[in-house]
């Protein structure tokens, strides 16, 4: 079925510098695990623009093929305080800087501020200085699964209200419905508590409205109301 979807209406609506950036991406040794797929991308890229968001956020970059989606589906005019409208965090830039050459190349790059290292000091030293409280309209969290608790304390402060956060993987492979000796690959069973956490502390958290769709490996949205 996804197959089907992806060749009637997801691949040959693809921008070509998101199909050219999933060429890049798809040479990468972690192209299996931890790439954004085509149609979530296309998802990201329309919804952004349905909501109108200028200011976002992006944690877990890899290749930068989410990161590209966003960019394109953003004005021009949305440079908020010092941002600019994407703020972007990896630990790893080497991977950002494969695909920097087409994001440059599709005229977007300008709308991105990288910062390499750990997203969650960032998001700490953001909360202290107090001026980016409420002012982000989407974050999408796309990295480290055993610390998206720890992203959510701190996201749901930054978000607006009514604004979007968006948590990539949360079907994780299916491995959220596997039995307990199902046969899992070692960094899925990894994580799989921790998603199997965060899906049950989002489900019972009164501060944001949910929704879980099965796009790619599965995104919840929650949209903060409190
Ligand atoms: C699944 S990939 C992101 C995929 C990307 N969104 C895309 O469109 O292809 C996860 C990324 O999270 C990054 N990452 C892991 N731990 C991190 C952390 N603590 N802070 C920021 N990024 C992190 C990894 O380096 C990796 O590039």
């Amino acid at each position: 079925m996804l197959q089907y979807i992806l060749e009637t209406s997801v691949y040959p609506r693809e921008p070509e510098a998101m199909k050219e950036l999933r060429q890049v991406t798809a040479n990468h040794p972690w192209w299996n695990i931890m790439t954004t797929s085509a149609d979530e991308g296309q998802f990201l890229n329309m919804l952004l623009k349905l909501i109108n968001a200028k200011n976002t956020m992006e944690i877990g970059v890899y290749t930068g093929y989410s990161l590209l989606a966003t960019a394109l589906a953003l004005p021009e005019d949305g440079k908020v305080m010092q941002f600019l409208i994407i703020l972007a965090m990896d630990i790893n830039r080497e991977n950002y800087e494969l695909g920097l050459p087409i994001i440059q190349k599709a005229g977007v790059a300008h709308k991105i501020d990288f910062r390499e290292g750990p997203a969650l000091p960032v998001l700490d030293q953001m909360l202290q200085d107090g001026k980016h409280n409420g002012s982000f309209d989407f974050i999408f969290v796309d990295a480290d699964k055993d610390n998206y608790i720890n992203y959510h304390k701190r996201l749901i402060d930054l978000v607006r209200i009514g604004g979007l956060i968006g948590y990539d993987n949360t079907l994780w492979n299916g491995a959220v419905v596997a039995p307990p000796d199902a046969p899992l690959r070692k960094y899925v069973r990894y994580y799989k508590d921790f998603v199997l956490e965060l899906n049950k502390a989002l489900a019972a958290d009164p501060r944001i409205e949910i929704c879980q769709l099965p796009v790619g490996d599965g995104i919840t949205l929650c949209r903060r109301i409190s």
